[in-house]
């Protein structure tokens, strides 16, 4: 049986405002390399369950594994890094830092992870010729590399975003909705890079979205309305 990148059983999760569980989710089972839309409607718990796959929050009760390591057993610290080290997040508004060049916008994500600089160095690469590669792949114009993020169109700082993610291939990519801006050509164009880059790098995706027509981008669709049994809040 192919390697698990994420295992979750009983998971439960609930916001501590709230009187009942935003998420009850008896079995979770990603693949190593395998990419996945999660789908689900409005306030169905996307977003909260990503933040428990990237360790931001922890199941309230239950196990949630992510390449082999259960988060919540380890401090903020440990998973703080273990974070960059291992998961590239890409998120609804990109979060650069607006001020920086693109160039050192995708660069901070190896000054934060001496690990992605290893896995760089083991293929003899450095992380600026990597940053040059993704860039140039992913179709930012080198005229571009040294302007202030906060300089460039919505669909050109969402492929920055994606540098920054994947640069020192990270195991897992997880992407909150980063289409939503972009008009049908461009999410296509945007959605074949993206899935190139994971595809090469034997990387996991988990890609949200409210949108049924990407299904096709994708190995499989798991619809949270399904393998959430709290059903929809909202
Ligand atoms: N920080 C928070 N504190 C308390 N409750 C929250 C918090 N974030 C989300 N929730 C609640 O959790 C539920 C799920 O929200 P979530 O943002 O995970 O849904 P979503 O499926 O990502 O929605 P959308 O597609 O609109 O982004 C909602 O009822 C929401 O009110």
């Amino acid at each position: 049986m192919a390697e698990l990148c994420i295992a979750g059983q009983q998971i439960e999760f609930c916001w501590p405002s709230q009187s009942q569980p935003t998420l009850r989710i008896p079995e979770l089972s990603i693949r190593t390399g395998e990419r996945i839309l999660l789908r689900g409607p409005s306030g169905s718990g996307k977003s909260t369950l990503l933040s428990l796959l990237a360790g931001v929050n922890q199941p309230t009760s239950g196990t949630l594994t992510i390449l082999g390591t259960e988060l919540h057993r380890l401090n903020q610290r440990r998973r703080d890094k273990f974070r960059a080290d291992h998961i590239g997040y890409i998120f609804q508004q990109f979060n650069l830092l607006p001020y920086l060049s693109v160039y050192r916008n995708v660069l901070l994500a190896c000054d934060f992870s001496a690990a992605r600089k290893q896995k760089l160095a083991a293929e003899n690469l450095s992380p600026e010729a990597e940053c040059e590669r993704l860039l140039t792949h992913l179709n930012i114009p080198k005229e571009l590399w040294r302007r202030q993020a906060a300089t460039l169109s919505v669909g050109q700082q969402q492929r920055v975003a994606v540098a920054r993610a994947l640069i020192g291939k990270p195991e897992l990519i997880i992407a909150d909705e980063p289409t939503s801006a972009l008009d049908t050509d461009a999410r296509d164009n945007f959605l074949s890079l993206l899935q190139d880059e994971c595809q090469s790098a034997n990387i996991t995706l988990v890609f949200v979205t409210h949108d049924a027509t990407l299904s096709h981008h994708f190995d499989r669709t798991i619809e949270l309305t399904e393998i959430n049994q709290t059903g929809v809040s909202a």
